[in-house]
């Protein structure tokens, strides 16, 4: 697909996004490899579709590129979104390392994030709408899925080893570099439970995409406030990564079976209802005046109900 093309909806309804450690979806036959081209640029590398013994099918995306390319700040989210909304994708399921900021939540562990906390600096595109003359504003009060959650959470007995939190709260800052002792200490002060520098803008392009969207925080050190720790390095989050890279693929593929029943099979669509269709309720102008906007082309590409097939 080139830029400025009415999307080709595919049957691709559920969407993996892997995050550092996580570069593929074991335990699936592959059977296509697609490079998606959208109005906001290209994703971070090749999308594969892969097809579960239930015939149904999972698209993957390394959120950081194939060989881990792409810095957190640099990451095109716009174009991953709507890449994969593209194909149909409808539930993403994302997975994210993550410093711990609490005693208890040990590296290994996995966090179901219910709560985000904003400190990325204004430098990523974080809006489907930029420069559109579409005035929209997303409904993000509650960032995550619930129903997702739920899902997945109701699997934690396919990785026994470790413990996976049902709730939490992510700091998510700009990065490159880690934080100083001094701000992680003060994230810990606000009440987060974990740290890492992607899940804004992904879960709000998500949201503004309409897609059911949840994201497996996998601890993989302490940051920078634990006397007794020396601060994190990549290579500390590497190594923790190996292991929870494996614990990541048993817990999707436990999960999966569900997770295609809710999204290929459930005619109720309960998984999916509170956010398909959510953007109804978020324009500010009136149709005519949307219907005029100099972008409505470029967000016909991942809204055909809002703004018309060409
Ligand atoms: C290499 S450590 C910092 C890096 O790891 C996390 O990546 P992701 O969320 O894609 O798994 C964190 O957010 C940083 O981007
Ligand atoms: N301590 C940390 N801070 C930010 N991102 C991270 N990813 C993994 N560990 C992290």
């Amino acid at each position: 697909m080139t830029g400025g093309q009415t999307a080709c909806f595919r049957d691709v309804r559920i969407g993996v996004i892997g995050g550092t450690g996580l570069y593929s979806l074991d335990g699936l036959d592959v059977v296509e490899t697609v490079a998606v081209e959208t109005p906001w640029g290209p994703p971070s590398g090749p999308i594969t579709i892969a097809e579960s013994s239930r015939g149904h099918k999972i698209a993957f995306l390394a959120r950081h590129g194939p060989s881990h390319h792409v810095l957190p700040s640099e990451v095109n989210y716009r174009a991953n979104i709507a890449a994969l909304k593209s194909l149909g994708v409808q539930v993403i399921l994302a997975f994210s390392a993550v410093g711990s900021l609490r005693e208890e939540i040990r590296p290994g562990d996995f966090v179901l994030i219910d709560q985000i906390i904003d400190r990325t600096k204004g430098v990523r595109a974080d809006s489907f709408f930029t420069g559109t003359g579409v005035t929209a504003h997303a409904s993000f009060g509650e960032p995550v899925s619930a129903a997702l959650r739920a899902l997945v959470a109701g699997h934690s007995g396919a990785v026994p080893a470790i413990a996976i939190h049902a709730s939490g709260t992510s700091v998510c800052m700009e990065g490159p570099a880690f934080s100083t002792r001094a701000e992680s200490n003060l994230y810990r002060s606000w009440g987060a439970s974990v740290i890492n520098m992607t899940n804004i803008p992904e879960a709000k392009l998500a949201r503004e995409a309409e897609i059911t969207y949840a994201v497996v925080c996998m601890a993989t050190d302490y940051d920078a406030w634990r006397e007794s720790t020396e601060p994190v390095t990549v290579a500390e989050v590497m190594k923790t990564m190996t292991v929870n890279a494996a614990n990541a693929k048993a817990l999707l593929l436990a999960a999966l079976p569900d997770l295609e029943q809710a999204a290929y099979c459930d005619p109720a669509a309960a998984l999916t209802q509170p956010e398909a269709g959510s953007m109804q309720y978020a324009f500010q102008q009136p149709p005519e005046k949307q219907a005029a906007a100099a972008g409505r082309d470029k967000l016909r590409f991942i809204f055909p109900t809002y703004f018309g097939a060409k």
